[in-house]
């Protein structure tokens, strides 16, 4: 019956339940979890999670490595919840916040028995879902009948985890005229994921050659930086700039790819520019939340200029991560124009640390 619910749009209300604080079943066929995430999880759930079973925390192993939490399973860490801890020791493992005023959390056990690929699955639909990457879980046995009695979403893994690491196809769904302070002749597109994800833009200037290198810019969102003006990063002036660039050219095409923080989402990066206030760098700050430098996927921005007929590129780009995926995903890169604008006082030391740690090009 084609009106039931894909293994891709069962994903995608699985990300919303994680969000509004419900429990999701993963499954291996033999072996089963109901796994809720730790930031919206309430006393009441956690009571009733506790009612089940033994309840085990997955984090991820950058968090663990903060928290002194031994790490069995190369990125997960499963640590046990002992009986008698409550929903504020729960997430203060979760969560850095508190971190330097209450720095030992432990002894933490963590679990090295069993199979830990259903609570990583778990965490990369939290980490999906833009949340902390913390999950608590229980095993569970009749998961399918769990499932129907509870009306809680199941999704067994062989089928969800690829697609949950495959980039999901774009379409273009509406595109009109808007002039622009760097160009009159500019056009916005709006381009919409199958997995229920975020849009993602794409500003024409002019009318490029599709048979010649576009100039091209793919800028990750920086709510702060691009709206708000903020000093702490370079975005605002690099978008206008590249803009500006374009529009001087009378040529070119800037992706806007929603991914704000470098793919963790605006909370987790105030979270981390919390971190930052805390002396910690940008880099520092999101392996202490549990997350990878960078967790943006460039394929998107590949994936956008082949819909728009463009196959070679002049991108405008100081991070040679960003060439390196054009080049894989056939996108091939003529030119590298770099974008240096917006140095100031407060934004310093975090493009020195872009530069000494995630080898941008100064
Ligand atoms: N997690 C996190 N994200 C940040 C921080 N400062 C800025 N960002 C995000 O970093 C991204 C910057 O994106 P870009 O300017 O496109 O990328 P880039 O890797 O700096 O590469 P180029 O500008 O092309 O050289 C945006 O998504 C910002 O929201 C921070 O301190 N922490
Ligand atoms: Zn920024």
């Amino acid at each position: 019956m084609s009106l039931m619910p894909t293994m891709l749009e069962r994903i995608a209300r699985a990300r919303m339940d994680l969000r509004m604080g419900l429990p999701v079943i993963l499954t291996t066929g033999e072996s089963a979890i109901l796994a809720i995430s730790v930031e919206s999880l309430s006393p009441e759930r956690l009571t009733d999670l506790r009612s089940l079973g033994p309840v085990t925390l997955a984090l991820t192993a950058r968090r663990a490595a903060t928290l002194k939490a031994r790490v069995y399973d190369n990125d997960i860490a499963r640590v046990t919840v002992p009986s008698d801890a409550g929903l504020a020791w729960v997430q203060a493992l979760a969560d850095p916040a508190d971190d330097l005023e209450t720095p030992m959390k432990g002894p933490l056990l963590s679990e090295r028995e069993g199979d830990a690929s259903l609570p990583r699955l778990a965490i990369a639909m939290v980490k999906s879902a833009r949340l902390l990457p913390a999950i608590a879980y229980v095993a569970l046995e009749n998961a399918g009948d769990f499932a129907l009695k509870h009306d809680l979403t199941l999704l067994p893994q062989s089928a969800a985890e690829p697609l949950l690491n495959t980039s999901s196809p774009l379409h273009p769904v509406a595109a009109a005229r808007l002039p622009m302070e760097a160009s009159e002749a500019g056009r916005l597109h709006i381009f919409r994921p199958e997995d229920g994800g975020e849009e993602h833009y794409a500003i024409e200037i002019g009318r490029p050659d599709r048979s010649q290198p576009v100039l091209a810019r793919l800028h990750s969102a920086c709510f702060t930086g691009d709206v708000l003006g903020s000093l702490k990063c370079d975005c605002g002036p690099q978008l206008r700039g590249a803009l500006s660039h374009m529009g001087q050219e009378g040529a070119g095409i800037l992706l806007y790819l929603n991914q704000e923080g470098r793919g963790i989402g605006l909370a987790n990066k105030m979270r981390a520019y919390s971190l930052q206030d805390q002396g910690f760098d940008t880099v520092e700050a999101n392996h202490r939340l549990g997350f990878e430098d960078d967790e943006r996927d460039f394929r998107l921005g590949a994936s956008i200029l082949r819909e728009l007929g463009f196959s070679s590129v002049r991108l405008m780009t100081n991070n040679p991560g960003k060439i390196a995926m054009m080049e894989k995903t056939g996108i091939s890169v003529v030119e590298r124009v770099p974008l240096k604008v917006g140095e100031n006082a407060f934004n310093r030391h975090y493009l020195a640390t872009k530069a000494a740690k995630s080898g941008h090009m100064l």
